[in-house]
């Protein structure tokens, strides 16, 4: 059965692949460098979302305040350790290579638009083999930061690239985060907010226009969103 979409865009933290496990090691990396208590897995969920430097800066808020002029280096320190380590546990979400599957036979184009840089997210797409399947892979810095989620514009710029590849033009964005959702909205495409992300508060509070608890829930909820 088809379904009434013709390209499919996924956030990448929290939504096609859990990556908290390795940007927690990140974060940890640059606490334990200048002698800062390390976090859980649970407390940096919270701070992703809203791209690498935000996460940091939570992540150094919550153990002591962020040092003035320090911080560049350790935002560094952070990227180049991450790039390096960037696969080293972050892995899919239970059911979303079937579902990409499911999409590739029944012809519909999908992509993913984040708010990592887009060198990280081809390196961590590349190494899950994932990066050839995407009609393109955009990141915060793709189209300037200011046009970064929550902002429409990867969005509008994603549809654009699928109808290059003879993609019609009918959309839908998939995410975690209420920067996602607002996205979407900016976008004018539906939004689907996954309950199994790095939720920030209740998922019922985010405004998606429907909520799945699995990738088994998707095409039946664009099914009823169509
Ligand atoms: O790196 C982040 O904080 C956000 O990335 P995402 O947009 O893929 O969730
Ligand atoms: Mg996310």
């Amino acid at each position: 059965m088809s379904i009434p979409f013709d390209i499919i865009g996924f956030d990448l933290d929290g939504t096609l692949v859990d990556t908290s496990g390795d940007l927690t090691a990140a974060v940890n990396h640059v606490l334990d460098s200048v002698g800062r208590p390390l976090l859980s897995t649970e407390t940096v969920k919270q701070h992703i979302g809203g791209g690498a430097k935000l996460m940091l800066q939570q992540g150094l808020e919550a153990t002591g305040g962020i040092p003035g002029d320090d911080f560049r280096p350790l935002y560094r320190q952070m990227l180049s350790y991450y790039e390096a380590n960037v696969s080293v546990h972050s892995r899919p979400f239970d059911g979303a290579l079937d579902l990409l599957d499911q999409l590739d036979a029944m012809g519909v184009r999908y992509a993913v638009v984040t708010n990592k840089f887009e060198s990280l997210a081809v390196k961590l797409l590349t190494d899950l083999n994932l990066a050839h399947r995407m009609v393109c892979i955009l990141g915060a810095d793709t189209l300037g930061k200011e046009n970064a989620k929550p902002s429409g514009a990867p969005i509008f710029e994603m549809v654009k690239r699928g109808q290059a590849l003879g993609a019609g033009g009918r959309a839908a964005y998939i995410g975690d985060s209420i920067y996602d959702v607002m996205a979407a909205k900016n976008a004018n495409v539906p939004s689907i907010a996954v309950s199994f992300g790095f939720l920030h508060g209740p998922v019922e509070e985010m405004g998606a226009d429907a909520i799945i608890d699995h990738f088994d829930e998707l095409l039946p909820a664009l099914r009823n969103l169509g």
